[in-house]
């Protein structure tokens, strides 16, 4: 019997991340878990040996501090049994452009962007070493929106969306697969945690499906899995005129239209 690779999930003390903690130790794959609370990862990690016999890490992690990312960037560089790494841990925007801090601006960023990009940076040559290996990364449909609201939060999915699309081009063909993956609004502790109301939102996924659905698109190996669209052909139409952008921008001489009029 071939051993399933070992997986890393940060943020995988509640919501998205403990169901995909939950899923993947069903399916026999060992895990190491990271998020702060300690003790909630130290319960989880507990039932999901005892319900389906893999082995649990507990890794504790503020990720948005720099010797505690260092700490996980390198048992990502060193463990050779992770192949796959669940770049999950995210925090949402409490209050809208103007009542942003220099403090909440900067740990949405270090969580959202930095330690997400550090973590995959981390991992990846040692995948490239050996020809496989994952990365998934939880960006969200309001990477794609402003319009959605939350602008820097936005911001840090439209990045993770971006870098997802990147590392594809650059890793696919030294045999890495990469992922993003875009809900919409689920339910989980994310909006309590910014101070929303869940409840108050017209259309919520429960986390189960959301993760669920992810995991249908990672078995068929998509780059980009929008769970809540139902016409894929949408992004299909969005991401082909973004490509059909690329010949007409490429260009020596600025459009007519900003040519100085005499
Ligand atoms: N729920 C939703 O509607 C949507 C969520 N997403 C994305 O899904 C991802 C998971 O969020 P979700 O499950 O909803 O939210 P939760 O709040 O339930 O989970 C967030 C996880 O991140 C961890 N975390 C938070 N801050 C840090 C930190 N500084 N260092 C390490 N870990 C941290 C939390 O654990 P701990 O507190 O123990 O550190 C927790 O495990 C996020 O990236 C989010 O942006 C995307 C679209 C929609
Ligand atoms: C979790 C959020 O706050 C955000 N609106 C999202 O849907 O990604």
């Amino acid at each position: 019997m071939t051993s399933l690779p070992a997986v890393l999930i940060t943020g995988a003390s509640s919501g998205i991340g403990a169901v995909y903690a939950d899923r993947l130790a069903r399916r026999g794959h060992e895990l190491v878990l990271v998020a702060r609370d300690k003790a909630r990862l130290d319960a989880s990690a507990a039932r999901l040996r005892e319900t389906y016999g893999v082995e649990v890490n507990v890794l504790q992690a503020d990720l948005t501090a720099q010797s505690d990312l260092a700490t996980v960037e390198a048992r990502l560089r060193d463990d050779t049994r992770i192949q796959i790494l669940v770049n999950n841990a995210g925090i949402a925007q409490s209050g809208d452009f103007l009542q942003q801090s220099a403090v909440s601006i900067d740990a949405l960023i270090a969580l959202n962007a930095t330690a997400l990009t550090r973590l995959a940076a981390a991992i990846a040559p040692r995948l490239v070493q050996v020809g496989a290996g994952t990365i998934v990364n939880i960006s969200s449909v309001v990477g794609l929106a402003p319009e959605l609201g939350m602008s820097i939060y936005g911001a840090t999915k439209a990045f993770v969306l971006f870098l997802s699309q990147g590392l594809h081009l650059e890793l696919s063909p030294k045999g890495i697969y990469v992922q993003a993956v875009l809900p919409a609004a689920t339910r989980t502790e994310i909006w309590e945690r910014a101070g929303i109301d869940v409840n108050i939102l017209p259309e919520v996924m429960d986390v189960e499906e959301l993760v669920d659905a992810a995991l249908v698109g990672y078995d068929r190996r998509e780059l980009v899995t929008i769970p809540p669209l139902h016409v894929a052909e949408r992004w299909d139409v969005l991401d082909g005129a973004r490509q059909g952008l690329l010949s007409d921008v490429r260009q020596a001489h600025a459009a007519d239209r900003y040519r100085h009029q005499a």
